[in-house]
């Protein structure tokens, strides 16, 4: 195909796209359909689209094309849409995001994230802003045990890669699953989400040998769960979601993580007739939220995710962390999580629950990967 082909293919496939799916759930659906693309051709419009969804809102006023072809000036060091049809533009290629940014935007102000006085002081703002500019990496956290066959097998797939403990980075698109046994040897698990349980660790210290219950209370498929299970391998583990439909998902993956004892139910906890008679050591609300420290990964909601949504997963938090934390023994831990910088779903639902329960702030915090190519989220630890 011709560049201005790739443009023009780009152009029809934003238009058609509405945000009710993901974006690259969509794109891999609208191909399928599409066999005129080649594999070459998905490569080049697939990265036209993205790039120009990682510029939000901040060159609405120009023309779809100009976008394009700015969302590719912005996110690469180079492109051959701008070597070929903006030579003016390609020395400015090699500056800094923030010196691109200002070339490029003359009278406006740079702002790629379209919410910025919605997120927390404790979020480098500038930094965070220019990061949706940066495709992030892929990430796999190595399972206890599986470190030298993992390095082993990675070897094969001859790709750059960095470990870092037992996380291992490498380039985004990265086929993993010939070479790896996901679930078993690695899981797919973010940066800064194999991180969140450290919180937890030192205060969970001299339970590391006795056994301890937990519940996840918003399990989806289970990323938390196996992470705890990882850390502490004697807990007697307790999970629910609300969609019956996850926890399946959860339950082919806790089987090929060689998880077999555990409790699971389906269950809407954020429910005023919510109710559950047994109590546990440990909580972890991993609570639904708006994503927003993981849009750099989904790039489409800096444009579709709508303000008001803000609010909603606010009020849905609240009910259930209020809810979850009455089932915790006294003595006991509850770690809130969301992967969103905002107030209003981290540090308001904070001071929300220390209004409404008993249980103490111990400790809250980013984990930030804004500057590493990686998702930012929140954790607050609480005790009874
Ligand atoms: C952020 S995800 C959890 C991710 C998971 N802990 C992991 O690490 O893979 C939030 C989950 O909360 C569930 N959820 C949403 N509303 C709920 C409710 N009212 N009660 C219980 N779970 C709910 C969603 O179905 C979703 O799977």
């Amino acid at each position: 195909m011709h560049l201005h082909a790739y443009l023009r293919s780009s152009e029809t496939i934003i238009n058609l796209y509405d945000g009710a799916i993901p974006f690259a759930s969509w794109l891999k659906n609208y191909f399928r359909e599409q066999k005129k693309f080649g594999s070459r051709d998905r490569r080049m419009v697939g990265d036209l689209c993205f790039c120009y969804y990682r510029l939000g809102k901040a060159f609405e006023e120009y023309s779809l094309t100009e976008q394009l072809l700015i969302g590719q000036a912005l996110c690469h060091d180079k492109s051959i849409f701008i070597d070929e049809l903006k030579p003016e533009w390609s020395g400015v290629s090699s500056g800094t995001l923030k010196d691109k940014l200002a070339f490029l935007l003359r009278e406006n102000n740079g702002v790629v994230f379209p919410f910025l006085d919605e997120v927390s002081n404790d979020i480098e703002k500038d930094a965070f802003n220019l990061s949706h500019l940066v495709q992030p990496d892929l990430f796999l956290r190595i399972r206890p045990g599986k470190k030298e066959i993992v390095l082993q097998k990675i070897q094969t797939l001859a790709v750059s890669f960095s470990v870092e403990g037992d996380c291992l980075r490498l380039p985004i698109a990265t086929k993993i699953d010939d070479a790896l046994e996901v679930d078993k040897e690695v899981v797919v698990q973010d940066k800064s989400s194999q991180r969140v349980l450290n919180l937890l660790q030192h205060q969970t210290s001299n339970t590391e040998c006795q056994t301890f219950s937990a519940w996840d209370c918003c399990a989806a498929s289970g990323g938390k769960s196996i992470l705890l299970h990882d850390h502490f391998p004697q807990v007697q583990l307790t999970v629910s979601d609300v969609r019956e439909s996850i926890l399946h998902n959860l339950k082919t993956r806790f089987s090929r993580a060689g998880i077999a004892s555990y409790q699971s139910f389906v269950a809407d906890v954020s429910s005023p007739q919510f109710h559950l008679n047994e109590k546990f050591d440990l909580i972890i609300c991993d609570a639904p939220c708006s994503g927003s420290g993981t849009w750099g990964r989904t790039p489409e909601q800096l444009r579709f995710f709508s303000k008001q949504k803000i609010e909603y997963y606010s009020l849905l938090q609240k009910s259930i962390a209020v809810n979850a934390g009455k089932c915790l023994k006294e003595g006991g831990q509850f770690l809130y999580i969301t992967c969103s910088v905002f107030v209003k779903e981290n540090e308001d639902v904070v001071e929300y629950i220390l209004q409404q329960t008993k249980l103490r702030l111990v400790k809250q915090q980013y984990f930030e990967g804004y500057d590493e190519k990686a998702d930012t989220l929140f954790a607050a630890l609480f005790a009874l």
